[in-house]
Parts: structure tokens; sequence; C-alpha cells
């Protein structure tokens, strides 16, 4: 973990701590303290002197119960957690049209939280700025290869070459470089082929842009020959070279070139124009990974992340399935997954404490909406447990490092995040506003 990211979490524990140790224990104190909360409702947080130090968070936020293993399983579908049917009585009766705290499934804490920064809350104390990258304007996907009968060109290198004749070993060379590329892995030998048979061929010198940053494109590029490199606003970012390939973003999602990929030797290209692009994807397994792609663009939690960093996840995650009534993650065990929910409703639950198993209801989660972050966050056991509800539920996962890696861009979101979620959970909160939550937990 970076130190500032190291020193977030540090700051984050010490708050809870401080929190936990300020908490009142009776139920006299409780009601005392709900009986402040009430009177002053209506108070800005920065006039309310009640409200700071924070009353005290739920019990499994301190790592209650703490087992051995993990409950969730090894990712085939059913093969979720040990928990049996039946057994996640506390978290069926969520409300799923609590999803997304608004009722919008795709909505989440998360976007709840910048919509209400946005509508008031400017001075306080926010997560750092995202990178630059992650800031890119996005299109959505579009499914229809037609529409894109009269896309915009770009430089020379965008417009359409004829498909080619091959040698043997040049449709070996270029079917090696597709398959290796996650979007065309899962094509079968047959539709491979077909791909090879329309490529055409480019020949550019060195120096010149095979493709411009900001620029509309419509061609997919797998090099045959030479050296290329890509420049972000004037950076270099990566090389080219034989069976190096670039060119996908601009074809699935619809926009601009996101870098300027230049010659740096005499090379020759195997180009796809855009409309073999989407039919050989849409006709095929792979559609499965545009699909997913397509999804993620529409978890507003991900909205930071660019094209390629949304990719990049996409090729990563791990579709788990569980049943109904499975325990996806038990409170108190060790957790090394993240879950994003594609299908189906997931309860989140806690022991009302440590020395009472019943469990309470905290937080019912729908498509678009994450849980398990907590334990890889802050290196902790699970905080609550996460059970599928109303029928079986699909998740995509990332394991520890993947998590870190690929939503590293987008971790302040995810910190923000947490402690809202963390804070929805104290019983003594739930008469604050959404917006005034968002506050305290930007405030922690
Ligand atoms: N109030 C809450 N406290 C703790 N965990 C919560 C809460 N609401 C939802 N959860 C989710 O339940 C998950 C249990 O596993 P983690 O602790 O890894 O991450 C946790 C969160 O994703």
């Amino acid at each position: 973990m970076e130190p500032q990211r190291e020193a977030v979490m540090k700051k984050i524990r010490r708050k809870i701590k401080g929190i936990i140790k300020s908490s009142p224990s009776s139920p006299q104190q409780q009601q005392q303290q709900q009986q402040k909360e009430k009177e002053n409702e209506g108070m800005s947080l920065s006039e309310n002197p009640e409200v700071s130090p924070m009353p005290p968070l739920p019990p499994a936020a301190q790592g209650v119960a703490a087992g051995s293993g993990d409950a969730e399983g090894g990712g085939s579908a059913g093969g979720g957690g040990g928990g049996s049917a039946g057994s996640g009585g506390g978290g069926a009766d969520g409300d799923a049209e609590n999803v997304g705290s608004d009722g919008d499934p795709m909505k989440t804490d998360s976007a709840v939280a910048s919509q209400e920064e946005k509508e008031g809350t400017e001075s306080m104390d926010v997560s750092p700025p995202l990178p630059s990258s992650a800031n890119k304007k996005r299109v959505p996907i579009v499914n229809n290869p037609d529409e894109f009968a009269s896309f915009g060109q770009g430089g020379d290198a965008e417009i359409p070459s004829p498909a080619v004749p091959k040698s043997d070993e040049a449709r070996a060379a270029l079917s090696n470089a597709l398959r290796g590329h996650f979007l065309f892995a899962q094509l079968t030998p047959t539709d491979l082929s077909a791909c090879v048979d329309v490529m055409g061929l480019l020949e550019m010198s060195a120096g010149q842009d095979i493709v411009v940053q900001g620029e509309r494109g419509s061609r997919f590029f797998v090099m045959e020959s030479g050296s290329a490199e890509a420049y972000v606003n004037g950076e270099r970012v990566c090389g080219y070279g034989p069976g190096g390939s670039f060119g996908e973003l601009a074809l699935m999602y619809n926009c601009e070139r996101a870098a300027t990929v230049r010659a740096t030797s005499d090379s020759r290209l195997w180009t796809m124009d855009l409309s073999t692009f989407r039919r050989s994807l849409a006709t095929t397994a792979s559609s499965q990974i545009l699909s997913r792609c397509e999804f993620l663009r529409k978890v507003p939690f991900l909205a930071e992340l660019n094209n390629e960093q949304v990719n990049k996840l996409a090729d990563a995650l791990e579709v788990k399935e569980f049943l109904q009534d499975e325990y996806i993650i038990r409170q108190g065990q060790q957790g090394e997954d993240f879950f994003l929910i594609e299908e189906g409703v997931v309860s989140c639950t806690q022991a009302k404490s440590a020395t009472d198993p019943t469990e309470m209801s905290l937080l019912t989660l729908g498509p678009g909406e994450y849980f398990g972050e907590m334990a890889l966050m802050l290196d902790e056991p699970r905080a609550a447990n996460c059970i599928a509800v109303q029928g079986n539920v699909k998740c995509l996962s990332l394991d520890r490092t993947r998590f870190s890696n690929l939503l590293g861009p987008i971790y302040s979101i995810l910190q923000q995040n947490m402690r809202l979620r963390i804070l929805k959970g104290v019983p003594l909160l739930s008469k604050l506003t959404e917006q005034k939550l968002c506050r305290m937990a930007g405030a922690l």
C-alpha cells in the first residue's frame, strides 16, 4: 500500500477506535444520545458539538468473533461459502427497494455521496483528486455496427484497407496475436480464421502517426513487423513490436483515440475495420466480454475509470455464483476477495454484539454495487455477513492483489464509501440524513 493511503487508513482506524471508546454502553446512555441526536438534527455538522466525537460503530466493525478461513468459496456455480441454506434469516428481511440507497439499483453509496457532496458540502475535507487519466470523457458502447457506417475518420491510417491474401506464416502470427488479446481470446478457431481473412494491410514509415489522440478511430491494429510507441498528452506510455495490438478502445466505446501511436521504424500492420471488429465479436463468446465491459461502464462507482482501466478490470474479474440464502461472506473470517454484484440481491447483516450473535440487517445491495472491500482495505476480518437473497446471485470478484492494482485509481471513492457504510450501520445515526452522513464520512 502506498504511504499516502497507509496514512489515510491509519487515520480512519484512529477515528474508529476513538468512536468505540467514546461510545455509550448502556441502553440508557444510548437513549440519551438518541435524544440529543434528535435535538441536534437540522444543525450543520460544524455547528453541532454533539456529532463529534462520533457515536459507536456497529460491533462487527471491530471484527467480532474472528474465525478461521474465508467463508467465500471457490468461484464455480453454487460453490460459494460454507453457509447452509436457510441460515441467512437476518438478512432476508432486507427491502429490495432499498437497493442503491434510493431505489435505483445502479446508484451506489458513492454515487449518492458524490451527488450530495455537490449539493452543498464544498468546504468539507474531501478525498484527494483522482489521476487525470481517470477523468476522461466516455461515450457508451454502441452495439449496432451499422451505426458506424458513416463513422468519422482520423488520419490516413484510419482509412479502411481491403482484405488481402496472407501467407500461412502471416496467418499463424496474426491468429496468435489475436488470441493473446482479451477480446479475441474466446474465439473458436473458425471465428478466428474468419477475422484473419478480412484483415487489411497498412504500411507506415518511421515517424508516422498510426492513430492520433483525440481523433475519431475506426480500426484495430495488429503489428506484423516494425515498432511503434504510444503517447498520452505527449508522454510515452508504452511500446509495441511484432504481434502487439492497439486501437480497440475507440471501437468498443465509440470514443476518441485515447493515445497517439507513432511508428518508430518502418512498420507493417494488419488492420480490422470497425464493423468486422463488432460483428466478429458479437457472434462469438467474446460478446460476453463486451457485455461485461458495457455493464462495468454503467456502474456508478467505476465511473472515474477510463476505458482502458475498465477493459483491464473486465479481463481480470472472475464470475462467482451463489445460491439463494448462501453466505458469501461470514463476519469475523479472513477475507481475500472483493465482489461486484452483476445479478441478484445481497443482504449485509451483522451480529448485534460480541456476545449476541443475533443478526441485524445493515444494507441490501443490488446489481452494480459491491461488498467485501473493507477486509481488504483495512486488513481486518470481515466486518459483516453477506448473504445471497432473492434468488441466485452472480458476482464478479477480484482477489486482494487485483483489487489493489485495478481499483487503485478509485481508492479514494472506495474509502469515502466505506466510511459512509460504517456510519450507516450505526443505529444511533439512523435518523441523520444521507447528506449529513456523507459529511461525517468526509470529515473522518
Ligand atoms: N455497516 C457496515 N459495516 C461493515 N460492513 C458492511 C456494512 N455495510 C455493508 N458492509 C459490507 O459487508 C462486507 C463484509 O466483508 P468486508 O468487511 O470485507 O466488507 C463489508 C462491506 O462490504
